[in-house]
């Protein structure tokens, strides 16, 4: 493999980059980066931990460093906490070069973020919501000069899940010049390849790693399957043989919803395990706190949402545990992505319960791999699953308490206003949907019991011919 020289990085910044850490280039590096010093779009597709933020960051700290002027990058990425710590890689490798970074996230004050902007950063990194409003609200700043746009997990940014960000993605594509360079990333783009490639076409370079199975090597995947309802018992003994185990050990718990997220996070702290939350419905600031207590390892536990499925990089992170078999492969791809990076082993545990069996399936399909069972002693649950019920019960009615569904409410009633939407209509509108749905399923389960019935009267029908089939040969035989 070539060295950072050879790929055509200046010496000074070939320089920065061994000395935090990256001594030689990863292969998505070796292959992206030539082609965008030379000024070409490009997308790259490699696998999680495979060093894809590095591969954007230091051809453009190259760039910069030969004209700097104005706003010359601008990088987006699906979560606050992501922008963060690319801002921290930017930093890191740009130190020679005194950078000028903007971190501009929702959820933090606009006006410092606003003045922060007019001073003409050299890169901004933003979550596509945040940039929008101040495009939207303020003319102290302009990205008409920039000359890259980078898209960090780009096929998340043009999803329309949870948070659809592509009403705040026409507004900043508004923004910025079409004479500009455009870089992608992700370790899941091929399903949006179309639509990302219509924003690249500057001769864009399309690379992704040769491999077949789309997760990487080190990473040993395990399933475990488990009924609903002794799920925590298994999470609880899963974590305690770790703890046990290991001296220096370090897991991220995945959850379906912030609720539960919340309860288990509670659940473990009745157990005396270092856990911290994170999830969107925390504060900002706390969200940070807890996340920066997960990476000084102070907490060695990090229960989250898919707020934290993808790009997070913490090293220490040995074991993934999906408490919920994610509903989509590339969600799997990513979560279990958060161990086993640059090189180092790790292990994923996804619990399955035999509803999910189907989820299992198709995450196997995607990744081109069998996921292999993880075994338990199931004696071991056993005896902690009346504890751990109980605590996981009083953690719920200590949560009811905490008013948490009525904060999701007022906390979707906001959000919907910022969207310029009007909660009640919108209330009104999903009550008629669930009525329509609620009849439509009544309509349903009437015809379901009518066939239901007319089987069981074929049966006792049947039945009947049987027995009295048989009553006659019985009959005639005596005879
Ligand atoms: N050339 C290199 N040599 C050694 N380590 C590297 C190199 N490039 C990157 N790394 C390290 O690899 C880790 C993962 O890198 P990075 O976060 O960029 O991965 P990624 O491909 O963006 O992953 P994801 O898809 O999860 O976002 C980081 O800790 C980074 O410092």
């Amino acid at each position: 493999m070539a060295t950072f020289r050879e790929l055509g990085l200046a010496p000074w910044l070939a320089e920065q980059a061994r000395q935090v850490g990256l001594s030689r280039p990863t292969a998505v590096q070796a292959a992206c980066i030539p082609p965008v010093l030379q000024g070409r779009d490009c997308l790259g597709c490699a696998k999680t931990g495979s060093g894809k933020t590095a591969a954007f960051v230091l051809p453009v700290l190259q760039q910069l460093s030969e004209d700097p002027y104005g706003i010359f990058c601008l990088v987006l990425t699906p979560t606050r906490e992501l922008a963060y710590q690319i801002a921290e890689q930017f930093r890191v490798l740009g130190k020679p070069l005194g950078l000028k970074d903007c971190v501009v996230v929702g959820g933090l004050d606009m006006v410092a973020q606003a003045l922060e902007l007019s001073r003409k950063p050299h890169v901004v990194i933003a979550t596509p919501g945040r940039l929008a409003d101040h495009l939207r609200s303020s003319n102290t700043f302009s990205l008409k000069k920039l000359k890259f746009l980078v898209l960090d997990e780009a096929d998340r940014l043009f999803e329309q899940g949870c948070a659809d960000f592509t009403a705040d993605l026409e507004v900043i594509l508004e923004a910025v010049p079409a004479r500009r360079q455009t870089l992608l990333f992700s370790a899941t783009l091929t399903a949006t390849l179309s639509e990302l490639k219509s924003l690249a076409m500057n001769k864009p370079f399309f690379w992704e790693a040769e491999s077949e199975v789309r997760t990487v090597e080190e990473l040993d995947q395990r399933y475990l399957l488990v009924p609903e309802a002794v799920k925590d018992a298994y999470l609880v003994h899963l974590i305690q043989t770790f703890q046990d185990e290991h001296e220096d050990w370090s897991v991220i718990i995945f959850t379906k919803t912030c609720k539960e997220c919340q309860i288990l996070n509670m659940m473990l702290r009745k157990f005396k395990f270092p856990s911290v939350a994170l999830h969107s419905m925390m504060k900002q600031r706390q969200r940070f706190a807890a996340l920066a207590k997960f990476k000084s390892s102070i907490f060695k536990i990090l229960i989250a949402t898919d707020l934290a499925a993808r790009g997070l990089d913490i090293p220490t992170v040995q074991v993934v545990i999906n408490h919920n078999t994610p509903g989509l492969p590339k969600i799997y791809i990513h979560r279990v992505g958060r161990t086993a990076r640059a090189g180092r082993n790790g292990m994923a545990i996804t619990m399955v319960t035999q509803y999910d069996i189907h989820l299992v399936h198709a995450i196997e399909e995607e990744i081109k791999m069998k996921l292999q069972e993880f075994s338990v002693e199931e004696r071991f649950v056993l005896d902690i699953l009346t504890h751990v019920n109980v605590t996981r019960r009083e953690c719920e009615i200590e949560l009811e308490c905490m008013d948490f569904d009525e904060k999701k409410e007022i906390n979707k009633r906001k959000q919907m206003i910022l969207e310029g939407k009007d909660p009640d209509l919108e209330a009104k509108r999903k009550a008629e949907l669930d009525k329509i749905k609620k009849k439509n399923k009544k309509f349903r389960d009437k015809v379901q019991q009518t066939l239901q019935e007319q089987k069981q009267l074929q049966m006792k029908r049947k039945l009947q011919k049987r027995m009295e089939r048989k009553n006659r040969l019985q009959a005639k035989e005596e005879k």
